[in-house]
């Protein structure tokens, strides 16, 4: 007989089970493994952050829907912040502005960045999954889909270790997001942490925080599965019709 949990766990063991959900990030990724690896062509690092500038735009986005769905003005005071890392507000450029200074560092031009003609359907389909998730949710559930976020800090520190000495071709300015995003992960950790572990008390709700923690972790493991069709195994969407980029730029 299978053991099924029918009593909540404690504070400490969920956090436990939603940290051991780590197993499933996107850094165990093989596309990841090989950009860390030093084995990626600037192809196959341009594709990734051309890819990657949708997940930025929409994070915002998605972060805005959270409030409009939350009524408490203590909680959106707080989470404004998130929209300003990445919009940006006086003194700060904010985190888009950032990415598209990686995006020149890697070789890019700005408006083949902006204009999305190299966003993959697969990728544009898992982030808008993430917005209209946020949208629909409760405020809660959407804040515990951000969670992934626990496990960002320790991506990010992998590329300022290991880009520079494989990738000498990038230019420096263009890490800066990993660096900003260091601290600011942390910080929106914790707070979207403590909205959980508070909300989600009994058997059934901690099940389901487990089961949209999942739902992200597939969001993010999804996006490089497109990027390795297109820029590892050279098969795009329609690679066996075309060699042109025809599939839409978002409607
Ligand atoms: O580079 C990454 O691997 C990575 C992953 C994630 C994540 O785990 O969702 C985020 C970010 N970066 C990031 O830069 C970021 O601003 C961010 C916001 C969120 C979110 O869900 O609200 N995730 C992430």
């Amino acid at each position: 007989m299978n053991a099924i949990a029918t009593t909540a766990m404690n504070r400490q063991d969920f956090e436990h089970a939603l940290r051991d959900k780590g197993r499933f990030y996107h850094i165990h990724h093989p596309y990841h493994k090989a950009m860390y690896g030093g084995q990626c062509t600037p192809e196959q690092i341009r594709g990734w952050v051309a890819n990657r500038y949708y997940y930025q735009i929409n994070i915002p986005r998605k972060d805005a829907a959270i409030m409009a769905n939350c009524p408490d003005a203590g909680v959106r005071r707080m989470w404004l912040q998130r929209i300003l890392d990445h919009d940006g507000h006086d003194g700060d450029e904010g985190g888009i502005e950032a990415w598209l200074c990686l995006a020149e560092a890697v070789g890019l031009t700005r408006d083949e960045v902006i204009d999305q003609r190299h966003v993959l359907p697969g990728v544009r389909f898992a982030v808008d999954a993430y917005l209209n998730f946020a949208r629909r949710a409760t405020w809660q559930e959407a804040a515990c889909s951000s969670l992934t976020e626990l496990f960002a800090p320790e991506i990010h520190q992998s590329r300022l270790d290991s880009w520079p000495q494989h990738y000498p071709w990038i230019e420096e300015t263009g890490y800066s997001y990993f660096r900003k995003r260091l601290s600011e992960a942390r910080r929106d950790v914790e707070h979207g942490l403590t909205i959980t572990l508070d909300h989600f008390t009994s058997q059934a709700d901690q099940a389901r925080a487990l089961d949209i923690l999942q739902f992200k972790l597939d969001i993010l493991w999804s996006m490089l599965d497109a990027l390795t069709m297109a820029y590892m195994h050279q098969t795009p969407p329609y690679h066996s019709v075309t060699d042109q980029q025809v599939w839409h730029r978002g409607l």
